[in-house]
């Protein structure tokens, strides 16, 4: 229906709006892209499911999120990957786990500001019809 895809269009616009909004802030600069597989061979060992925010952005343009908790699915995987590879025995891994910890509740933040229960209801109703 023409109204279900204006509510689509509506959601795809509100999710790059929250994507660019974090990736504007250098403290979560390490989440914008994926983690160099080269530069940490061992990433795949340890996080089967890499998620980042150019990821993010590639799958709303391909529609591939339909409502809002399946974006927050994904952000929620970011920070949990980082919370997994990233142990907090040294200063680094401890910074990396802040700024994921971080990144989570800023991109919730964002979201209860400026989403509307009932559009993310809507949402959820068409993907259920689906
Ligand atoms: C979300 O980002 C991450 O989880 N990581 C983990 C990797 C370990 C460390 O930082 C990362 C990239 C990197 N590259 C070279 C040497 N060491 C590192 C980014």
């Amino acid at each position: 229906k023409h109204q279900e895809e204006s509510t689509l269009r509506e959601l795809r616009i509100f999710l790059r709006d929250v994507l660019t909004k974090l990736g504007r802030d250098r403290k979560f600069s390490m989440f914008t892209k994926p983690v160099d597989l080269e530069e940490v061979p061992d990433y795949l060992v340890i996080v089967k499911k890499p998620m980042d925010m150019s990821t993010m952005m590639t799958k709303i343009d391909l529609h591939e999120y339909v409502t809002v908790e399946a974006f927050m699915s994904d952000i929620d995987l970011i920070c949990r990957n980082a919370l997994e590879y990233n142990p907090a025995k040294d200063p680094a891994g401890r910074a990396i786990r802040h700024r994921a910890c971080a990144f989570k509740d800023t991109a919730y933040a964002i979201i209860k500001a400026e989403l509307n229960s009932d559009f993310e209801k809507q949402c959820q109703e068409i993907a259920q019809a689906r």
